[in-house]
């Protein structure tokens, strides 16, 4: 399908200013590294409104190592092999009703990569959407592990308990082990070390397929707020876990349907998306929707429509800027202050196929460019 052009006053898109509506809401951005000083409305049923484009020039990100599976190093030209793989893996789920303690390969077997798991990084190669963060640690020295002891600092994991499922050790073991494969939500990440045993933690993809990650002695796992999942024992029925939490944790289980909670709806937000080609673009949009397509360091207004909310934390994961993204704006001259104090996110999911990695700030920033703010 040809593209529909986004920017319909004068002066005239550019060529490489795209939008097209092809599936839902749709938003392509592509643009040489110039200056283009435009007003713009998406016209695709994206209620979008943008003023003042203005695009710079900036160097490509360089681009992270040692991804996942063999499959993913080998693309991405990696050698060495990633710690997880011992202790984590995820596939998708067969269909069957088959006892849920077994592994329910699909056949042949469809593996997912910790690339397609996290999306941590702003420049990897295809966009991945889930934000489900993980890290091996020492599980044998948990208690003065310095691994996860950052963790916990960068993250503001201050609580910690530990779960161990088995009838001696569970109250209300037969329930607990029914309600925990329920599916369903938290307000919260669920935080889970896994320090004996093992276990899986369903999640389900963009497009509504269960993925099964299998975690081991050693493995942790941060699921996002928001995503729908369950969890279950493996066939050897044990696993220790160490549960985290920011402040006073709150373990309520929201089973699905839950898509009105605010876990699932961001109600507004400014959007930064960083382009490995090394350009961004600012566009102040207002009504929400679901971004999609190629929107390379982008800042966007998104103002939802809290009745029916479009953009949601299912599409949209948010996380404190890493070091490489600090780097990144230091050498602009934006201090991690400033990007503190404008909420500025980084994204580790969505659910545009092609769309590379996002940053976010929340509730802010109305005015034309939100780089030139920051
Ligand atoms: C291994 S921790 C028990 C499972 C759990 O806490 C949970 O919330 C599953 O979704
Ligand atoms: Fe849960
Ligand atoms: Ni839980």
């Amino acid at each position: 399908m040809p593209p529909t052009p986004l920017l319909h006053r004068s002066p005239p898109p550019p060529p490489c200013l795209v939008a097209s509506n092809t599936w839902l809401n749709l938003l392509s951005l592509e643009c040489p590294n110039t200056c283009l000083p435009y007003s713009a409305e998406l016209v695709s049923g994206i209620p979008l409104k943008s003023n003042g484009f203005r695009c710079f020039s900036l160097p490509p990100l360089s681009k992270p190592t040692g991804f996942g599976r063999a499959s993913e190093r080998e693309r991405m030209g990696s050698e060495s092999k990633d710690p997880r793989e011992e202790v984590i893996q995820a596939w998708y789920m067969d269909d069957s009703d088959a006892d849920q303690r077994l592994p329910h390969h699909r056949d042949p077997q469809e593996f997912v990569s910790f690339e397609k798991l996290d999306a941590s990084k702003i420049v990897a190669l295809s966009f991945s959407e889930l934000g489900v963060l993980s890290w091996r640690l020492d599980a044998d020295n948990y208690e003065t592990d310095p691994k996860l002891k950052k963790i916990r600092e960068d993250r503001g994991y201050s609580y910690m308990d530990f779960c161990e499922v088995c009838p001696e050790k569970l109250p209300n073991y037969e329930e607990k082990i029914k309600n925990f494969y329920e599916e369903h939500l938290h307000t919260d990440e669920e935080i889970r070390y896994c320090v004996a045993g093992s276990g899986y933690f369903d999640v389900r993809d963009r497009d509504e397929a269960w993925i099964r990650i299998w975690v081991k002695k050693g493995a942790m796992i941060v699921l996002p707020a928001g995503i729908y999942h369950r969890f279950t024992l493996d066939s050897d029925n044990y696993i220790k876990a160490m549960r985290l939490f920011v402040g006073d944790p709150v373990w309520t289980p929201f089973n699905r349907p839950h898509d009105h909670l605010p876990a699932r709806t961001l109600p507004m937000s400014v959007l930064l998306s960083v382009n490995v080609d090394g350009f961004f673009i600012c566009i102040s949009a207002k009504g929400g929707g679901r971004f999609r397509g190629r929107c390379r360091f982008t800042s966007a207004k998104v103002d939802n429509d809290k009745e029916n909310p479009r953009v949601s934390r299912e599409n949209l994961r948010l996380e404190p800027l890493d070091d490489e993204l600090l780097g990144y704006f230091a050498e602009r001259m934006i201090s991690k202050e400033t990007l503190q104090r404008n909420n500025v996110m980084q994204v580790v999911g969505g659910k545009g196929r092609n769309t590379e990695e996002m940053l976010y700030g929340i509730d802010d920033t109305q005015v034309e460019g939100e780089i030139d703010k920051l």
